[in-house]
């Protein structure tokens, strides 16, 4: 069930993340350009030593740039994302394989070249192909280079050259299909660290939660508190905290049951989360009691949200539920002092909760910041 999670998050995510990924992929395309660029360098070797002629060396490179170029600027562009796999791999791939059988077609000598570039481009292709386009493709390329050495024998009439280039073609048809088991694996072992990274997203955001209320749990709250301390301490930012307390919550229990405690918590919790800013954070600090950080927010600005809530939660109607229909919230307010302790922070929060109640609950508190 967890894994069928898995696999429809990972569908939806990766339409949004070959946008994402742009950035990166613009730098992927240059290993396949290098290994083009590699290759011309080869017969730039070839050239120097006799093999082939000034103009043949020209051309190709001249080719492989032009390719390289293309496919540089169809990433520079964004056109890959309309494809299905905008790594453009497959064309790619396919292009440079070409040129390679092309010249060793045209230049028999660079045929000597031909087997570890195939392997290196293949090499590339086993971490975004499927086992199908590297089988398709191997098929291509092997067909392509028989199809090549029997033209070949055929007009030089059938020579032991013939045999030698039978010979090498063997060897790339039984190594290929080594390179293919081998990218399955690797494709298998991604799938699977993707699976268990979305699981451990997904344990990590759930031990991060109160079960009952959907919010953040107390852990999570010191880890948040944390956080805003230490950006406190180097921004002098200010930021507040609001501890929030259901009033006569043992009450509403012992007179309406538990479950009914439960949904209230629930309901305000609710209440609560839509009340707040986006970049404010709210937690449930233990049993009736919640805790909200305000980042980059004074005293004066905290106070009034805390306000605003405790008159939301006394609009909030449990008719149906709750003899006395409506619950009162009481809040200590407390801004952090730069260098404080979250401890202390914490317990002036508590200081002016506890004031609320006892000048008689359904208020809010608040402690100097001085
Ligand atoms: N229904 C329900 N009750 C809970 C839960 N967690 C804690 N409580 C109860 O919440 C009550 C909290 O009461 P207190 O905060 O001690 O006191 P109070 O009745 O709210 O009184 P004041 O805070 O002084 O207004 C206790 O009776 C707890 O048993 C929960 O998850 N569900």
């Amino acid at each position: 069930m967890l894994l069928d999670d898995a696999r429809d998050t990972m569908r939806t995510e990766s339409i949004n993340r070959r946008k994402n990924t742009q950035p990166v992929r613009i730098p992927q395309i240059s290993p396949i350009s290098l290994i083009s660029l590699l290759y011309a360098l080869s017969l730039y070797i070839f050239y120097r030593q006799g093999f082939i002629s000034g103009q043949t060396f020209i051309s190709v490179a001249a080719v492989v740039l032009g390719f390289v170029v293309l496919f540089y600027s169809v990433f520079r562009l964004g056109l890959n994302l309309r494809f299905e796999e905008p790594s453009l791999m497959l064309p790619q791939l396919v292009t440079s394989l070409l040129i390679m059988l092309i010249v060793a077609y045209l230049e028999r000598a660079t045929q000597i070249a031909l087997v570890p570039f195939i392997l290196i481009a293949f090499s590339f292709g086993i971490f975004r192909l499927s086992t199908g386009s590297l089988i398709g493709l191997s098929f291509g390329c092997l067909s392509s280079y028989l199809a090549i050495i029997v033209l070949r024998g055929q007009a030089e009439g059938f020579v032991d050259a013939f045999r030698a280039d039978l010979v090498q073609w063997c060897v790339l048809a039984l190594t290929l299909p080594g390179m293919i088991l081998v990218g399955k694996q690797i494709q298998n072992l991604r799938q699977l660290l993707r699976a268990t990274r979305y699981q451990l997203e997904h344990y990590e955001e759930k031990s991060a939660r109160d079960e009952l209320t959907g919010l953040y749990n107390r852990r999570q709250l010191q880890t948040e508190l944390e956080q805003v301390k230490l950006q406190a301490d180097t921004s002098s930012i200010p930021f507040t905290i609001c501890l929030i307390d259901i009033d006569r919550f043992k009450e509403i229990n012992d007179n309406n049951g538990h479950l009914t405690g439960d949904t209230i918590l629930k309901e305000f919790a609710k209440t609560a989360r839509d009340s707040i800013r986006d970049t404010d954070v709210l937690g449930r600090y233990g049993g009736d009691e919640f805790l909200q950080i305000l980042p980059d927010t004074d005293l004066k600005g905290a106070v009034m949200h805390a306000e605003r809530l405790r008159v939301y939660a006394h609009f909030l109607d449990f008719q149906k539920i709750l003899a006395q229909k409506h619950i009162s919230l009481s809040i200590g307010v407390a801004q952090y002092r730069n260098g404080e302790k979250i401890t202390d922070l914490i317990a002036r929060a508590d200081a002016a909760l506890y004031q609320a109640k006892q000048l008689g609950r359904n208020r809010v508190e608040w402690v100097s910041s001085e």
